[in-house]
């Protein structure tokens, strides 16, 4: 019988990614040779200088976008071969994305917004759900604005939709790219403090894109990435720690 990863206890898993954009002389490796399991329950930051390939990775891992080689794990799912249908199904399902774009519906309010995930599912929260989804709008400070749509709010409180939409259905796998970026540092602490609540208290597994060595540190394990390439594999860091490895990387690159 095979091994799946679950039964390693992971959540996630690639091996062998590779992602190559364009073709011929053009062509840019954004990933090369990538093996990788995400673990329950485990809160993980991936940092690395720019155009290193963070974001193609979480996209990759996320089911959002498919590699040019190696193979990528939802769960026991392959998702390489996975039909469009079955793959939007299993993502609604088990992932929650905060992008760095946000990806709000304008023409939702904050609510709307937060509960599209149930929306789409085709059910209603239930009263556990609704106490979460309560408990997170009150923390992240959105509980005065549940009937704004998003042209009406500030980029971080925008960014802070995204994250109570991202964890609003508990899901196992929370990708999130930057959800600190556009945070004053009291609420980007707040974030980073339910992030690892999640992680630590319902056993869901985070993968945090982040360039700051304060964030990275809240993580349980730091993977660093320089030219499509993991280069390190760390655990749980202080911020200078961080930030003298960030630095060096820079400096031999
Ligand atoms: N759609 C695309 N078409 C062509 N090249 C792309 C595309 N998306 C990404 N790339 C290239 O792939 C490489 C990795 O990009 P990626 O966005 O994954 O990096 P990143 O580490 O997330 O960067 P940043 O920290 O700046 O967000 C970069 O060289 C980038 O220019």
């Amino acid at each position: 019988m095979q091994i799946q990863p679950s039964d390693l206890g992971l959540v996630a898993r690639v091996a062998g990614l590779g992602k190559r954009y364009g073709s011929g002389s053009g062509a840019v490796t954004a990933l090369d040779d990538v093996s990788l399991g995400l673990r329950r329950g485990e809160f993980t930051a991936v940092m690395g200088p720019s155009g290193s390939g963070k974001s193609t990775l979480m996209h990759i891992m996320a089911g959002l976008d498919s590699p040019t080689s190696g193979r990528a794990w939802l769960g026991d799912t392959d998702i390489t071969e996975l039909p469009d249908a079955a793959l939007t199904v299993l993502r609604r399902r088990r992932v929650g994305f905060v992008f760095q774009s946000f990806n709000l519906v304008p023409t939702l309010d904050v609510e709307g917004n937060v509960l599209l995930p149930f929306e789409l599912d085709g059910r209603t929260p239930s009263r556990d759900e609704r106490a979460v989804i309560d408990g997170l709008l009150d923390r992240l400070g959105l509980a005065s604005r549940l009937r704004h749509r998003p042209h009406e709010l500030s980029g971080g409180q925008q960014q802070r939709v995204a994250i109570a939409r991202a964890l609003a259905t508990r899901p196992d796998l929370v990708f999130a790219d930057e959800p600190t970026g556009n945070l004053d540092s009291r609420t980007g602490r707040e974030v980073l403090a339910i992030l690892a609540e999640a992680s630590r208290d319902s056993g869901q597994s985070i993968a945090m894109v982040t360039h700051d060595p304060v964030a990275a540190s809240h993580a349980d394990r730091i993977l660093y990435l320089a030219d499509g390439r993991i280069v390190r594999d760390a655990t749980r860091s202080t911020p200078e720690e961080i930030a003298t490895y960030m630095l060096a990387m820079e400096a031999a690159a």
